[in-house]
């Protein structure tokens, strides 16, 4: 998969994406991410990227033109057709299942805002869509587009090294659960020991402890992804065994 990345601090892009699994899969050639810094295409000696808003109020509001060529390169560097995501608190949230749609394009152009935003003309004119990672502001998108870059460079084929890990990953199973507990070595410690099941040897008894484990983490943390009327009966069955006993 393709990524570039307009922003201002393209280091901080190369960085993030140089270490562990997005870093192998860049080696991998599985992900091929291009930096583009608007400042390199801002005209005048002080190749400006920024100005005051209309209207007045605080802050400076990231200018059409230098945006505007800097997208136009970064599509001549490529044929490859891609979308353009801004990443903003406005956008819509990103979810799992949007991260499995995104993962699945060929390319992806992502926007970084800087100061207060990007010119809503450019918005509207070059912006395919936008998403928000969360309901908070930060002082750039760059840490938006890190989290794409890494969730959807997990989820290419041959980025991990055990293709299931990713299938047991929170969100990732038809009904979206939450990840069950793990554990390793030492089997005894002062925190507690290891459940017997999971050294029981016993593959179908540790699947469906790890089922009935997954089913009541999500009932107890995550209600509002639990739809009930979407899961098995087995599932219901494992999930009302474990509830008894246990208070909310
Ligand atoms: N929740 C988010 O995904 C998010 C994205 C960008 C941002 N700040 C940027 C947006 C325009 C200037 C700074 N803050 C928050």
């Amino acid at each position: 998969m393709r990524i570039d990345v307009i922003t201002l601090f393209p280091e901080f892009m190369a960085q993030s994406a140089s270490l562990g699994v997005v870093g192998r899969a860049a080696e991998r050639g599985l992900l091929d991410l291009h930096g583009w810094n608007p400042r390199d295409y801002a005209e005048g000696n002080y190749r400006r990227v920024d100005d005051r808003p209309f209207g007045g109020g605080p802050g400076m509001v990231m200018l059409i033109e230098p945006l505007r060529a800097c997208l136009a390169a970064a599509k001549a560097a490529d044929p490859t057709p891609a979308p353009v995501i801004y990443l903003s608190p406005q956008g819509k949230p990103l979810t799992q299942a949007k991260v499995r749609e995104l993962a699945a394009l060929p390319r992806m152009i992502l926007l970084c805002g800087r100061y207060e935003g990007v010119d809503e003309r450019f918005l509207a004119a070059e912006v395919t869509e936008e998403i928000s990672i969360g309901d908070y502001v930060l002082s750039g998108g760059e840490l938006g587009a890190a989290v794409i870059v890494d969730a959807v460079t997990r989820l290419q084929e041959g980025a991990l090294n055990d293709a299931e890990s990713a299938a047991q990953d929170s969100f990732e199973g038809p009904q979206g659960l939450l990840d069950c507990p793990h554990y390793s070595q030492p089997a005894q410690h002062e925190w507690g020991d290891v459940p017997d099941v999971l050294r029981s040897g016993n593959h179908a008894a540790i699947a469906r402890w790890r089922r009935q484990q997954s089913l009541l983490r999500t009932w107890l943390r995550r209600p509002d992804l639990l739809d009930e009327s979407q899961l098995s009966k087995a599932d219901r069955k494992l999930l009302a065994e474990a509830r008894e006993g246990v208070e909310p």
